[in-house]
């Protein structure tokens, strides 16, 4: 009897927002990674979108959006993209965050980078954790810690039957290479110029120096532990002086040296007194709350190297000595490899 051909495996298709650091770097992963179950058909950045229902390869994207048509920066996705196929979001963009309940009700899974989804306002969190399942999953593996085992550690220690009673760490991978081994005699301005062209920061590095991104991935570690915050419920420490923080997008630049004063200072006194600055966010008894703090070298939350974060978890069975997850923490790798495992994750 011949042999029945074996089923070929179903093809999703895959749109992907956002093609800057992060996106970039997904797209050579991808190309490593040749999954012939993923078809990546619907590619955009800002201003342009390139529709290919045949399929792109990952490494023509670039060219290919260099000459597409016009992309209005909505969530709007192809009419046959439907049920079980995969939007992917690499961008900063709340007009996007917005749009993942929405993906999410129209059967697409959502695999996320963008950290406001999770960690904006607590509606859209609960409506995307009520609509989130096995056949519409949402995957935020990068959205904290750029892939580091967080999250997944909180929600399996939860499913052990653990309460989760203290969450403590440093969360942001730029502000931990900005603060590692900083001592007040180089201008603060330029290592933040050198934290913006590693990839480490936002698309608006105020994002990061404001204590806002903090702030996010705070929220998102408390809803997944359990505690549904409001994000006003965060109290935040910002780094901004106020002419940076009115400054416009072209002004960034130039208001940065603003920070070489107040902050180099800081990090004088810290050195002169055998002390390191972190910015540490904690989450516990007496809430939550993000800012910088003056540590003692071998404190646990200063012992990370370069963008490492560092996060002490706090629950049922881990009471008197906390769990502690360290590792890069931002990074156009490590973070396209987290959304990589999400894809495969609903592959599977
Ligand atoms: N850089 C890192 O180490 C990490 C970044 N992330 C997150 O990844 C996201 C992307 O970060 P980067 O790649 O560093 O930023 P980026 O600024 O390099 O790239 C952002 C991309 O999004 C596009 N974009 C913006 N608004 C859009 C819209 N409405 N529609 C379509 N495309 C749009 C931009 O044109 C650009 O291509 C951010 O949410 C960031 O928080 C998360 C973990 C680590
Ligand atoms: N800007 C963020 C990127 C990762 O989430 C950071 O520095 O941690």
């Amino acid at each position: 009897m011949e042999a029945l051909p074996a089923a070929l495996p179903a093809t999703r298709r895959v749109a992907l927002l956002g093609v800057g650091t992060v996106g970039r770097a997904l797209l050579d992963r991808l190309a490593d990674h040749a999954e012939p179950r993923l078809s990546l058909q619907w590619v955009a950045n800002s201003r342009r979108h390139v529709h290919a229902p045949q399929g792109l390869s990952p490494l023509a994207c670039a060219a290919a959006l260099a000459e597409g048509g016009a992309h209005d920066g909505g969530g709007a996705l192809p009419a046959d993209f439907g049920p079980g196929d995969i939007v992917i979001d690499a961008t900063a963009s709340a007009e996007l965050a917005a749009w993942h309940p929405r993906w999410l009700r129209q059967g697409l899974h959502v695999v996320s980078a963008n950290k406001l989804g999770l960690g904006g306002p607590l509606l859209r969190q609960h409506e995307i954790a009520q609509l989130a399942n096995a056949q519409r999953r949402y995957g935020d593996a990068a959205t904290v810690g750029a892939g580091l085992p967080l999250l997944a550690t909180l929600r399996g220690l939860r499913a052990g039957g653990d309460r989760i009673g203290a969450i403590v760490g440093v969360l942001s991978g730029t502000l931990a290479w900005l603060f590692d081994g900083y001592d007040g005699r180089e201008p603060f301005s330029d290592r933040v110029r050198a934290a913006v062209a590693q990839g480490y920061a936002e698309p608006d590095p105020r994002v990061d120096l404001s204590g806002e991104d903090v702030r996010r991935k705070l929220l998102i570690l408390a809803r997944a532990a359990g505690y549904p915050l409001e994000s006003e419920e965060v109290r935040v420490d910002s780094l901004l002086t106020p002419r940076l923080q009115a400054a416009t997008p072209d002004a960034v630049d130039g208001a940065l040296q603003d920070l070489d004063g107040p902050i180099g200072e800081r990090a004088a006194r810290a050195a002169r007194d055998g002390r390191v600055l972190r910015y540490v966010a904690r989450f516990d008894a007496a809430g939550a709350r993000v800012g910088l703090e003056t540590l003692v070298p071998d404190d646990p939350l200063a012992v990370g190297r370069g963008c490492d974060n560092r996060v002490a978890i706090w629950s049922t069975r881990y009471r008197d000595r906390p769990l502690q997850i360290q590792g890069p923490g931002a990074g156009a790798e490590v973070t396209a490899a987290a959304l990589l495992d999400d894809l495969l994750r609903i592959l599977a």
